[in-house]
């Protein structure tokens, strides 16, 4: 592919993600070359790396393909790697125990840039992680240091840079006479090696000595590498020393990282741990509905069908930023076809996401749990019988069907004693209905839908 198609395409995509969008994440990128059915794009940082990799890589994807090249990934490399080094949709994989990479150089070993969407404003707080956020809120008012560190930790993908970029902001706004330093803990690991290399070791000690609140990312990733825990063990004492605020974020609590050192964990477990449980389904919805806000902006005309939200909530349950990337599929692909975010739209677009986050309900199991609750035989919900006091429990486990698994309607039919799509999607449409008008049958729709889901 050519600079100038590229050009042609980065204009085309400006179209679909917006001019805001646009000039933080795709104008940036410089296409490097394309080859085996990889197009690789240079970027200034990993952390743009990561970031246009998770939110757009599919939309480029697409385009590219749409444009006529045979591409089949795109990857992302930041101008500071060693080529050896690129950064795509995966997270830095650890390095083996003892193995330091060389150190980079440029725009890496600075401060990471925060994140302008990573607020407390654009947070949800829900059960899950309101201590987290409550402990994150306290910290961020800049006031003395009552508990030192602040430990967030939680699976992939449930806010923990996003808490710790929230901090940065809040305290910058705040408290503007902090010295506050953000960075992962790759780019310490960096930052030192690099420190080491250069013979500045005295140069390294200040600055990290000097800072007032010092928050490391995803501090795991310095397990097994034995002369960066001694840096960071040494950094960590002096600055609690000084009362000096350190936040750090982990992908599981401290005694469980393997491979770091006891001394490591026993300071990690001096302060404040807190942990970010899994999502639960109102925690979601409301993750959803804060985001289709911001990108209604981006996407004034698009509109979300009633029942979208609640469907992508029950089936997307493994991590935000999968549901995040859902959603701006789906805003992307909306508004190239020039259609409305609908179930059928949902279901198109997203099927590869609903594949993999399918929970093993089956269309048996929804039959049996709905016979038992309206205390029928299973074999009046798949029978022929059309008295009322079947008919109703065959619509709700039709809808159910419809709602918890990937069957399509055909498919649902045939399961249903050899209906028709049709009279399948006349069920599904009348429960809809019945839920905003009918109490009762709302109610039975949920308390069935938690115990499949359960
Ligand atoms: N409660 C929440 N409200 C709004 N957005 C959220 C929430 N939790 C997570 N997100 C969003 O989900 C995405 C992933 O969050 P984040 O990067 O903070 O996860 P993480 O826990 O640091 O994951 P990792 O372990 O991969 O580093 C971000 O875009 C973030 O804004």
């Amino acid at each position: 592919m050519t600079q100038e198609k590229w050009g042609e395409l980065r204009l085309r995509l400006r179209k679909t993600v917006g001019q805001n969008n646009y000039t933080t994440w795709i104008e940036p990128l410089e296409f490097d070359r394309l080859q085996d059915g990889v197009a690789t794009f240079q970027v200034p940082t990993n952390f743009m790396g990561n970031y246009v990799s998770q939110n757009f890589a599919d939309l480029i994807l697409y385009e590219l393909n749409n444009a006529g090249e045979k591409v089949q990934r795109v990857a992302f490399n930041a101008v500071a790697n060693r080529p050896d080094r690129p950064t795509t949709t995966q997270k830095p994989a650890a390095e083996p125990a003892g193995a330091e990479p060389a150190a980079a150089n440029g725009e890496e070993l600075q401060a990471a840039p925060l994140d302008p969407r990573f607020t407390f404003e654009g947070f949800v707080v829900g059960k899950p992680n309101e201590l987290a956020h409550a402990a994150a809120r306290r910290v961020a008012e800049g006031a003395s240091v009552t508990f030192n560190p602040l430990v967030l930790y939680g699976g992939v993908g449930l806010g923990k840079t996003h808490l710790m970029h929230a901090i940065a902001w809040e305290l910058r706004a705040r408290r503007p006479d902090l010295n506050v330093l953000y960075l992962s803990a790759e780019q310490f690991m960096y930052r030192f090696v690099q420190a080491l290399r250069e013979r500045r070791m005295m140069d390294f000690k200040h600055l990290f000595r000097s800072v007032d609140v010092l928050m490391v990312d995803d501090v795991q990733f310095i397990a097994g590498k034995d002369s960066t825990q001694e840096e960071f063990f040494h950094t960590f004492n002096a600055l609690v020393d000084q009362n000096k605020q350190i936040i750090i974020s982990a992908d599981r609590a401290p005694g469980e990282i393997k491979d770091l050192e006891d001394r490591v964990k026993s300071r990690l477990q001096c302060g404040l741990v807190v942990d970010l449980h899994p999502t639960d389904y109102e925690l979601r919805l409301g993750i959803l509905q804060n985001k289709v806000q911001q990108h209604s902006a981006t996407y004034p005309r698009l509109t979300i069908a009633d029942g979208v939200l609640e469907f992508l909530a029950q089936r997307i349950s493994t991590n935000v930023r999968v549901l995040e990337g859902a959603l701006t599929r789906l805003f992307a692909f909306a508004s190239l076809v020039g259609r409305e975010i609908d179930m059928d739209l949902t279901q198109d677009c997203l099927s590869d996401v609903l594949r993999a986050s399918e929970r093993k309900i089956s269309v048996e199991e929804i039959q049996r749990r709905v016979s038992d609750y309206y205390n029928i035989r299973l074999s009046d919900i798949i029978g022929p019988k059309r008295l009322r006091s079947y008919a109703r429990p065959r619509q709700v486990a039709m809808y159910l069907c419809k709602q918890l698994t990937s069957r399509s309607l055909p498919e649902i039919g045939r399961r249903f004693g050899g209906r028709d799509h049709t009279t399948v999607m006349h069920g599904v449409r009348r429960i809809e209905e019945l839920k905003t008008t009918d109490g009762q049958i709302a109610e039975d729709v949920e308390i069935l839908r938690r115990a499949l889901e359960a």
